[in-house]
């Protein structure tokens, strides 16, 4: 999946600006932003049911509404695509499979795929949060696309539902197909992306894998537990080290030295160290001083 300058106005407000990034095969692309930032915006987009002002976006080389039966290229969950509250799960499937030349059996098989063949026959309006998840999930999956667009699809999943949709994002990259799933969970985000795509205020920020994201913007330090914690600092900040701060637990954090130097620099000076660790930052740490820091694109 391909997005090029793509841009979008509403009134005097720029949503999508100038966005441009590449969504590959065979892993899962986590879209991250605060809220706001453009994320749905830009996957409707994407999905050719918002028009953008400039720029463009294809799957496959192709436009979305270049495609004949888009169901089977490209599933999409949108927090917008709820079916009638009075039709069944499965009637609603059915439906949605005469509409793209899939075969009716594609609705029991979804169902089943997201465990809701127990509520086939149930009305779509008596489904709690999580089933209309799953049933949403389900639509996505019908025509075996070979590429997904989720947009938020935690939301309303419990910790098993979140578990299971984890194991699932993963399996359709690991079959090759495109994964492109967007959250404002960081921690989620963390446990179920390879890579990356952050962007605030409509603008691209960052177009990396998790570990190089954390790697480049996460702050990483020596936590060090030492019944001598003055003499300490005063030796690592004489031997290199950029920051040495007391940690809540009486420890220290030390900043700029790795893990064995800073237990040599110990070991020399005769400081007993009672535990010694590296540390670093988590993704919803990074991403939170990431958009701190402006959401200026050269930053990055
Ligand atoms: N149809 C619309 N008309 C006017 N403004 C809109 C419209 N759709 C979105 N916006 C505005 O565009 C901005 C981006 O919204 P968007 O929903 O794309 O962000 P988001 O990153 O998906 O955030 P969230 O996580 O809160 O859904 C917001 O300020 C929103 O109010």
């Amino acid at each position: 999946m391909l997005v090029e300058r793509l841009t979008k106005r509403y009134g005097p407000a720029t949503v999508v600006d100038d966005l441009s990034f590449t969504v590959r095969p065979g892993v899962v692309t986590g879209f991250l932003g605060p809220n706001g930032a453009g994320k749905s915006t830009t996957m409707r987009m994407m999905l050719g049911l918002t028009r953008p002002d400039s720029g463009t976006a294809t799957v496959g080389g192709r436009a979305y509404h270049d495609l004949t039966y888009p169901l089977r290229h490209v599933g999409a969950l949108l927090e917008t695509s709820a079916p009638h509250r009075g039709m069944t799960a499965v009637g609603h499937l059915s439906w949605l499979a005469r509409s793209n030349r899939i075969p009716r059996r594609r609705a029991d098989e979804v169902l089943d795929a997201v465990g809701l063949t127990g509520a086939a026959r149930k009305r779509v309006g008596t489904f709690s949060l999580g089933m209309a998840q799953r049933l949403g999930l389900a639509a996505a999956l019908l025509g075996d696309p070979q590429a997904l667009v989720l947009d938020e699809p935690v939301n309303g999943l419990d910790a098993e539902g979140i578990r299971w949709l984890r194991e699932l994002l993963r399996a359709k990259a690991a079959e090759g197909r495109t994964v492109l799933v967007s959250s404002h969970l960081m921690a989620e985000m963390a446990q179920v992306a390879d890579e990356l795509i952050v962007i605030s205020r409509g603008r691209l920020l960052a177009e990396t894998s998790v570990s190089e994201f954390i790697g480049r913007h996460g702050r990483t330090f020596v936590r060090v537990r030492t019944p001598e914690p003055l003499r300490a600092a005063q030796e690592f900040q004489a031997k290199g080290a950029t920051a040495v701060r007391p940690a809540a637990d009486g420890g220290l954090e030390v900043d700029g030295l790795p893990a064995g130097e800073v237990n040599r620099i110990a070991a020399a000076a005769g400081v007993p160290v009672e535990e010694l660790s590296t540390h670093t930052g988590s993704l919803e740490e990074t991403f939170l001083k990431l958009v701190d820091d402006g959401g200026d694109p050269t930053h990055v």
